[in-house]
């Protein structure tokens, strides 16, 4: 297990209501044990007390969350103001007992009009705790205008629990959203924070355990369709090597990659995917392959195509148990006529990707062909090809995506910051790992490897689509240790395959 669900704020304050009224915990100590595990997340971030924290507040209990926040950062040193939004005579009870108790130290100053918007001090860090998952429907007025102002001249915002003004399952409307640097949300990370259309609001997010009844977890973790990977999770999936293994117990995976200047493809996907853990590795390439293949990938056998510069044929497939097909093998009519081959005679599900996908987008017809449990791994505007349309927003692509693995009963890795694995069944997995370095010619083909080595080793499709697109990114996070962003190569990314800090406790034989 291992997995995060990805909630909405209704399953929260479900949660939050759960341990309220099931386990008795009171509220005003559930709001306690939230602030204070926000303080601890915003020392280790804000370590700088030069400046001043300005905690903007509104009446609800996200306000109340603010006032304890206040007082909690006050005690650790840091010097506090706190401004309210007064919209309300009287604010929640919580609300209510924390300002009271803010009040004993220090005053407060209360926002009735515009006039009373304060001018922020440059080194100031806002606390944005004006709203919070209660919100129920856009900001406007005076709430919106105080929005507008904070993001118009605070130099860093650290939103409480998620930014005011957004409502997590509607598209944010621009104007009258906190624009967060840094977003810090209690017990489980929210759906729309893994979203692009989202990113500009919640900025950097950390997720804090405020100690809600952990009796009530299994029944979000049934009800939820979306997941976060987690290094625990890919740690419990990881399997290790055993002690009396040979190479026929890894699996003879196939690779189907390749053609005339794209040689650099095939080498890439097989290093990865013998990196990535496979017995046995033949690469069926053009005969221009031969030479380069054989020569920087001294591990692979090499099958070699009757044409001199693109696939035309498949060999045997029968020795094979998982098959990755399309780095590298261009666009030609025999490559299109080997693939309809290749999709009608597999008999394992196949790993498809880069060129095998535009061919398949260029001739829907062979969408039909598809084997059942394939993995595809097309990038956005693949993806795009495939659906025969773009999506609106990204509420609309996760409709889409979940619609065309289901149609033709395939996972479909969307490959992005923040990749989303789509399953037959509905679910969708999101990697938040990785990093910009990714973004070079080649990644695809490493992560192409790594999956088909793993389904080659006897992980399900399922298994071998997130394991393969989580090792990917972590080992691009283990490799930037010692590059740049801008000097990251794929090439860096295979060689840290091994070295990814969550597959070390199964690095010893068992
Ligand atoms: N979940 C948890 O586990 C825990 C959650 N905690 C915290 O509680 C937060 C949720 O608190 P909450 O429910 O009191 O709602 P919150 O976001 O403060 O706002 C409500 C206020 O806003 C008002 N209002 C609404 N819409 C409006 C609009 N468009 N324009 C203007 N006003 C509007 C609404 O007024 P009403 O509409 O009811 O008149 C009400 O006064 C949560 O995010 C977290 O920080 C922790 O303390 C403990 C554990
Ligand atoms: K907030």
């Amino acid at each position: 297990m291992h997995l995060l669900p990805l909630v909405s704020t209704e399953q929260i304050r479900q949660w939050d209501h759960e341990t309220i009224h099931k386990q008795g915990v009171p509220s005003l100590q559930l709001m306690e044990q939230a602030a204070l595990a926000f303080v601890r997340a915003f020392q280790k971030r804000e370590v700088e007390k030069k400046g001043e924290v300005w905690v903007f507040a509104g009446m609800g209990n996200n306000g109340g969350d603010g006032l304890a926040i206040a007082r909690l950062l006050r005690q650790c040193g840091y010097r506090v103001r706190v401004w309210i939004l007064k919209i309300k005579e009287t604010g929640s009870p919580d609300f209510e007992t924390n300002l009271a108790r803010w009040q004993r130290m220090q005053t407060t100053t209360f926002i009735r009009s515009e006039e009373d918007f304060p001018a922020i001090p440059d080194d100031a860090v806002v606390v944005d705790a004006l709203f919070g998952t209660g919100l129920s429907r856009p900001l406007d007025g005076l709430p919106a205008a105080l929005v507008q102002h904070l993001n118009a001249h605070a130099r860093r915002i650290v939103a409480v629990d998620v930014p005011s003004g957004l409502l997590p399952q509607q598209l944010p409307q621009s104007d009258s959203v906190v624009r967060a640097h840094l977003t810090i949300t209690f017990q489980l990370p929210k759906l729309c924070f893994v979203l692009q259309d989202f990113a500009p609001y919640i900025g950097e997010w950390e997720v804090v355990d405020i100690g809600l009844s952990p009796a009530y977890l299994p029944v979000i973790l049934k009800e939820s369709r979306e997941y976060l990977l987690t290094a625990a999770w890919a740690r419990n999936t990881y399997k290790p090597r055993e002690r009396f293994a040979h190479k026929g117990t890894y699996g003879h995976a196939l690779l189907w990659c390749g053609s005339k200047g794209k040689m650099g493809a095939a080498i890439l996907c097989a290093r990865a995917c013998l990196r990535a853990g496979v017995g046995l590795l033949t690469v069926h390439a053009p005969a221009c392959g031969y030479v380069p293949l054989q020569t920087a990938v001294p591990e692979a056998m090499v099958s070699v195509d009757e044409q001199e510069e693109c696939l035309s044929s498949l060999p045997d497939l029968l020795p094979y148990v998982a098959i990755g097909a399309g780095p590298g093998i261009g666009q030609q009519e025999e490559t299109l006529h080997a693939l309809q081959e290749l999709l009608v005679r597999a008999t394992c599900p196949l790993v498809l990707d880069a060129d095998a996908l535009n061919l398949i987008a260029a001739h829907p017809e062979l969408k039909k062909y598809i084997p059942v449990h394939s993995i595809l791994t097309p990038h956005p505007k693949e993806f795009e090809r495939l659906l025969g349309y773009r999506w609106q927003h990204e509420f609309e692509l996760l409709d889409s995506l979940r619609a065309f693995a289901k149609q033709h009963q395939v996972y479909v890795i969307l490959k992005r910051a923040y990749s989303i694995i789509a399953c037959p069944g509905g679910d969708l997995f999101f990697n938040t790992a990785g990093n910009a370095g990714l973004a070079k010619g080649g990644s695809g083909d490493v992560l192409t490897g790594i999956i088909t080595a793993l389904l080659a080793q006897g992980y399900s499709p399922k298994e071998a689509a997130c394991l393969g697109v989580y090792w990917h990114a972590t080992a691009a996070d283990e490799a930037v240790k010692r590059q740049a962003l801008s000097t990251l190569l794929p090439t860096d990314v295979v060689e840290s395959l091994g070295a990814v800090s969550w597959i070390h406790s199964h690095m010893k034989y068992v």
